[in-house]
Parts: C-alpha cells; structure tokens; sequence
C-alpha cells in the first residue's frame, strides 16, 4: 500500500488479537522462507514486464506470445541477479502465468533425475538448467491419460543400430495434452512400451529430441502442434498444451531413462532392484508439490472473498447509520469461514507431506523401498481431496463476492478457470482415491495376520477399540479436546474401510467386486485423507508456533476445520454409529461459536498469506479495501468504451432502430 493512502480496511485490522507478522512466518514455514517469499513479490509486482491486468483481453496469439517473452524476461532476471533455486521457483510462483517453465522444471527435470541413471542425469541436467533445451512430459495419449498401461506409443529396440524407434502406431496414440510441447519444446520424456526382441516390457520414459536447436522446426519424423483453446479467457490458455505423433524416430539406445530397468548394447533386458513403479515417480513428486499449489489457491480466493466481505455492506441500517457488512451475516461466515480454515489445514498438511516425501526419496536413494505404497496413497489421496475442495471453494467465494464476484477483475472467474483443471492432471481425482482405496483394503486384510500398519495407517491398529468405541462427547466444549476429534474421525474412517472390505469378501472375484463397490470405497478413501488433514492440523499445534496470539488462532481454525468436515458429512458419521445425533448437534453450536471468534480476526488472518495486490489481481481483495472507486475506474478502461457509440451502431443497431419507427408508423 502507499504510504499515506487511506486503508478502509484499518479498522478490521485493529481487532486482531494476534500478531499478524508471527502468522506470516508461520504461514511461509520460516522466518527465511518468508523473506525470500516476500522480495521476490516485490520484485515481480515493480516489473511493468509482468503485468497481467490485461491477460483476458488478449488473443491466444497475444496472450501466448507475451507469456513466451515473460518467462524469458523472468529468466534474464534470475540470471542477472544470480538467483538460488528457491528464488528463481518464486519468481516463476508470482509471475502468475502457467507457462512450458512450469513443465520443464516441474516434470521435465524431476523425470531425469528420478528415473535417470547418474551417467543419464550428468549429461542432460546440465542442459536443462541452463535451459539450453526445454522440455516437457509426454505421456498423456488422445485415447489414455489414466490409465497408463494403457498406452500405445512403441519405443523398439534396433540392436543393428543400437537404437530405439519411438513410433505412434494409431491416432489414438498421438500424444496429446502435454504443457509446452505444442510451441516450446525442444525434447521430451515421452513414456512408450518397451520392445525387446518382439517382447513387450511395459511402459518406460525416453529422452526424444523434437525440435532442432538452430532453428525450432520439428526433427525428421515428428509432427506436432497445440490442441487448441481450453476453459475461459486468459487463464490456462497461455500454455501450448500439445499433440505430438512419432513417425519411426530413431533415438541411442541411452536416451532409455534406465534407473528401473537397462537394456543392454546386446538387447538383454536387466530389472534393477529398484522397483517398478518409480516410473510413475516423476507423478508423486508432482502430486506432492499440486497439494501445496491447493492451500495457494484457496488462500488466494479467501483473501479476496474475506477483505471484500468486510467492505461489502447490504441491509440492517439503523436511523441511516451505515448498513451491515455482509461479513457479519452468519450464513457468509458459516460459508467462509471453513475455507479460511481449510487454506490453513492445507498449507500444513502440504509441509508434512512435503516432508514425508523428502524422507522416502531418501531412503529410495538407500534402497529402502518399504515406504513408496504409502507415500503414493498419501500424495494421491491428498492431491485429490485437497484439489477437488479447492476448485469448489474458488466458485463459492466468487459466489460470496455476489454480483461483483463475476467481473474478470474480482480475478475468481479466471483464478477457477486457472485452477479447476488441477482435479483432472496429474491424475483424475476419482481415479486416484480409487487408489488410495486399494491401499486401504489390503491394510485392512492384513490387520489380524501380524502386520502392524504404521505411518498415517497406524490408527486401524486399534481396529479392535475403533469399530466398537463410542464418543463420549456430552457438551459443545467437549468438541475442543483435538483427542475426541481425532477419535470420531478414526472410528468413521476405519469403518467405512471396513465395511467397504466386508462387502468386497461377498465377491468370488475381487475386482469385480471393486469395481461395483467403486463409489464407497471412494467415500472410505477421502474419510480416510480428511482424518490425516484434521491430524496433521493437530500435530501442527504440537510445535513451538512463536508469536502474540497464533497458537490461538490455530487452535480455533483447525477445530474449525474438524467440525466443519464432520457437518459436512455427518451421515457418514452417523450411519457408522461414530457419534449420536445429538453429538453432532453439538458439534455444529461449538461451530457457530467458534465463527464468532474467528470474526475480528478474519481479514488480519488473510493479511498473514502475506500475497501483493499484484499476485491477487483482485479490484475486490485490494489490501486498502479501496474497492467502489476502482471498479468505477476500471469499467471505463475496458475496451468497449474507447467511443461513446459503438462500432457496428451503423450497420446493426441504427437500421434495426429506424425498422422499429417504420414498423410503429404501420
Ligand atoms: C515444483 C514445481 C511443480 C510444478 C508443477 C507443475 C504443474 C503443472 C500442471 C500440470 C501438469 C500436469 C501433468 C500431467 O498431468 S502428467 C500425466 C499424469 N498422469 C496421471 O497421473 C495418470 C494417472 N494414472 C496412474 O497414475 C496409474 O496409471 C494408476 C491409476 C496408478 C494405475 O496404474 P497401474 O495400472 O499400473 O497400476 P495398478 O493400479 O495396477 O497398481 C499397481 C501397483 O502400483 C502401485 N502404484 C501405482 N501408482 C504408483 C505410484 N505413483 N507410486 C508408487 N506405487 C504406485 C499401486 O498401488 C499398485 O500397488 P500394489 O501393491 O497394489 O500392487
Ligand atoms: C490442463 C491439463 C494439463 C495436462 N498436462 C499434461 C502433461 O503435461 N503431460 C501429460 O502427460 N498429461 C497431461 N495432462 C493429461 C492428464 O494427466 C490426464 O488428462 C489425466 O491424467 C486424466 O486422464 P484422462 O484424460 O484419460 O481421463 P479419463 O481417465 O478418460 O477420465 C474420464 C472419466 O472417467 C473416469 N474414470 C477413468 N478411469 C476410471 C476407473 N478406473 N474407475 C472409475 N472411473 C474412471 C474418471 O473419473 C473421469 O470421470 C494434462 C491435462 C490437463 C487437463
């Protein structure tokens, strides 16, 4: 904000009853995190190159081509100011823009290095960091993206040649849908089926050049393009997701990324210890990284939902006074208010995820393989609980916002159309619970056979007290103890899993019986991901959280989170005798009152996201609650009111007026 500029938003800020600086540390992770954090939106908001207020009223010619000469522009300055890795990722985060960046360095970079040998990662990493070529992640096929055994593409061992033919067989094998093949690209790691001697091997990653690097025209055998304009204005279309076909393009033997498996100069055929699915490694990393994307996003659209909230009045003046602010309506709060709490529990439950994942790439490297099932329901499961609420979220604060919420510049329509896709890549979210599913079924058939499961599996441990316990919640306040939460979450978790396991025990052929019980075992499996948020959200209050009053405020959001997932689904709750009607009661008055505190503090909690108007983009979630004044500025900018009279009044409005008058005079 200017200094001197008037804050409409001050008096909201004086109620807060923490220290909003502490909450910015915590929010970051650490007091580092939030400098660096805190410059590089600086840096990013004072650059006239990174604009984006005008984003959806480019063409995709325009829109594509000033993405292309941002991420450029992004690059110089990273070079120029010699910036660290972690830098360079926020400045690539406040530029705002999807973009082929976002691949190269998301998927592109991660595939080598989880899925390439030493010898692999030595020769084409370096090139890839001084992005002296750009690449993508080619697996999605127009006939499959979920299921990747699926695919079609062949990659043929030639052992007179000593290399592979990468060959898109039928139209249905086009690849189709990666981010930055359709205009940037110059390789890819493209997944096809391995080929050995007329034996098939299942589906590995290849490092295929696509276009030369003289002059960018496809390589001999390669036809590609982009797929076309996707959902909304603006929003994802700034990246060239692509359709790529492979004519018998022949590539060295070594372009195999062959940590999993080798193919030898002699066409035999070594598995690695390593197991195989760490070919879908390059996903888990991703997933991961998508569930701290989520609490992003949300955060974002609960900034500007909450400070628009508080500016926003309607009804309820008293002897003219000023009118209430919508805020203060308990029906906005009881809408609100949990997706504030929700960004929170997703910005911790993403830390820990983080940290989980760090720890089992860690003992990859050691050759420990015990943990990578876990790690993969977890990144999965979160991934889709935490995507799927975000993108509802989104459309329910511009909803909150009203009428105003549905102007381009409240930046919700494109922050949805931006967001919404994240439910469908890197996995559909259907898809993928239905994995997490699997996981817990055969937890479950293991409970009784010695094996003790652990990590976020540990409570169906105590499946014996969990199927049978009963709450003992007798009063709202009980609902505070995070023990009783944790418990009413445990025993409707673990029941549904069970139930879901019994039922399938009355099929004679187990995926027959998966299959018709798809719909609850989905149900069991986002129980199961809600309780490990609502945990990970506890265990988080555990920690020293430094600072006047956070602790507090914490302990109010993540019960807040808690109850307001349990009134959500109180019929699962309920049906699996997990607590009693009259419980569940109880939860929603402990949920109504914890509304009311969280009220004073609702717009320094969004403050402590720490996000520039820049990165909001939001006339409506402006810092200084400036709101009436801008959108009036703002109409006249657009570019329909250039002239007073439109182009086209004269061939189609003024000879329909002058129809009208002959018509009147008949
Ligand atoms: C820091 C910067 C970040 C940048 C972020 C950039 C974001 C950019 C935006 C968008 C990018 C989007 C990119 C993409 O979309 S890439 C394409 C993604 N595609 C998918 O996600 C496909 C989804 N499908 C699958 O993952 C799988 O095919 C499957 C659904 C898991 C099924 O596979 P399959 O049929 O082989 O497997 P089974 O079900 O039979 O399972 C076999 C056993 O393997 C285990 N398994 C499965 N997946 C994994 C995994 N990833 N890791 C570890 N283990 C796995 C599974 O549990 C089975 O185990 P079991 O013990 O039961 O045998
Ligand atoms: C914006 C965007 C960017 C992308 N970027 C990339 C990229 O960079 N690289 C890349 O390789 N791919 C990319 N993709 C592709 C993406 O990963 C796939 O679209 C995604 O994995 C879903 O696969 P699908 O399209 O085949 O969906 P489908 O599997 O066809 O899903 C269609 C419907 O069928 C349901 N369904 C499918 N299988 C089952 C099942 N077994 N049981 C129950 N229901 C099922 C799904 O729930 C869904 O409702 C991108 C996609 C988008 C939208």
């Amino acid at each position: 904000m200017e200094v001197g500029a008037p804050d409409y938003l001050a008096g909201e800020r004086q109620t807060a009853e923490f220290d909003v600086e502490s909450m910015k540390v915590t929010w970051a992770g650490s007091r580092h995190a939030l400098e660096v954090s805190d410059r590089m939106a600086r840096l990013v908001a004072s650059d006239p190159v990174f604009r984006k207020d005008n984003r959806v009223m480019l063409s995709r010619k325009e829109l594509f081509k000033n993405t292309l000469r941002k991420a450029a522009h992004a690059w110089k300055r990273i070079v120029e100011l010699r910036l660290t890795e972690e830098e360079a990722s926020r400045v690539r985060f406040f530029v705002d823009e999807p973009a082929f960046t976002d691949l190269h360095w998301g998927m592109f970079v991660p595939a080598i290095k989880g899925q390439g040998t030493e010898e692999q990662q030595q020769k084409w990493l370096p090139l890839a960091y001084k992005m002296q070529i750009i690449g993508c992640y080619a697996q999605t096929e127009l006939g499959h993206g979920s299921n990747v055994q699926g695919l079609e593409t062949t990659a043929t061992f030639d052992p007179k040649t000593d290399e592979f033919i990468i060959h898109s067989p039928t139209l249905t094998s086009s690849k189709w849908w990666p981010g930055g093949l359709g205009k940037v690209s110059t390789h890819a790691v493209a997944y096809a089926r391995l080929i050995v001697d007329g034996q098939e091997h299942g589906v590995h990653g290849f490092i295929v050049q696509l276009r030369s690097l003289d002059d960018h025209m496809p390589l001999p055998g390669i036809t590609v393009g982009d797929i076309g304009m996707k959902f909304g204005s603006g929003a994802y279309n700034s990246m060239d997701n692509g359709v790529l076909r492979f004519d018998n393009v022949r590539i060295p033997r070594d372009q195999m990324l062959m940590r999993v498996l080798q193919v030898t100069r002699e066409g035999k055929v070594i598995q690695s210890d390593v197991p195989r699915q760490l070919i879908y490694g390059t996903m888990v990393f991703v997933r991961q990284t998508i569930v701290a994307d989520a609490s992003c996003a949300l955060s974002r659209a609960v900034c500007i939902a909450t400070r628009y909230s508080a500016v926003r009045r309607q009804f309820g003046s008293q002897n003219g006074g000023p009118e209430t602010q919508v805020i203060d309506y308990k029906t906005q709060q009881s809408r609100l208010f949990p997706l504030l709490a929700s960004a929170y529990a997703f910005r911790f439950v993403s830390e820990w995820l983080k940290s989980l994942y760090t720890d089992v790439t860690e003992k990859l490297q050691r050759g420990e393989f015990s943990t990578l099932p876990e790690a993969h329901a977890c990144t999965a499961g979160l991934k889709s609980i935490t995507t799927s609420a975000t993108a509802d979220a989104i459309e329910e604060c511009r909803k909150l916002c009203g009428g105003h919420g549905y102007l381009a510049n409240s930046g919700l329509p494109e922050l949805f159309a931006v967001y919404v896709p994240a439910c469908t890549y890197e996995g559909d979210n259907t898809v993928l619970l239905l994995q997490v599913a699997r996981f817990l079924v055969k937890t479950v058939s293991q409970l009784g056979s010695g094996k003790v499961p652990v990590g976020t599996t540990a409570y169906m441990g105590r499946a014996r007290h969990l199927i049978q316990c009963k709450s003992n919640v007798q009063s709202a306040e009980d609902w505070l103890n995070p023990q009783v939460v944790v418990e009413a979450f445990e025993a409707r978790s673990l029941r549904m899993s069970v139930a879901c396991a019994e039922n399938l025990a009355k099929f004679p052929n187990p995926e027959e019986g998966f299959a018709q019980l798809a719909a609850d075992l989905v149900e069991a499996a986002a129980a199961h991901c809600q309780l490990i948020v609502v945990t990970k959200f506890f265990e988080k209050l555990q920690q020293d959280i430094p600072g006047k009053g956070v602790k507090k405020q914490l302990q109010i959001l993540s019960s807040v989170y808690a109850l307001y997932i349990l009134h959500k689904h109180l019929g699962d709750f309920l049906s699996t005798g997990s607590i009693t009607p009259k419980q569940g009661a109880l939860a929603n008055d402990q949920l109504r009152s914890l509304y009311s505190k969280i009220r004073p503090n609702a717009v320094a909690l969004v403050d402590a996201f720490n996000y520039t108007d820049h990165y909001l983009s939001s006339v409506l979630g402006r810092y200084d609650g400036n709101v009436y004044p801008t959108l009036y500025e703002e109409a006249w900018k657009d570019p329909l009111n250039d002239s007073v009279v439109p182009d086209g009044y004269q061939e189609y409005i003024r000879p329909l007026l002058k129809q009208q008058i002959r018509n009147a005079r008949l």
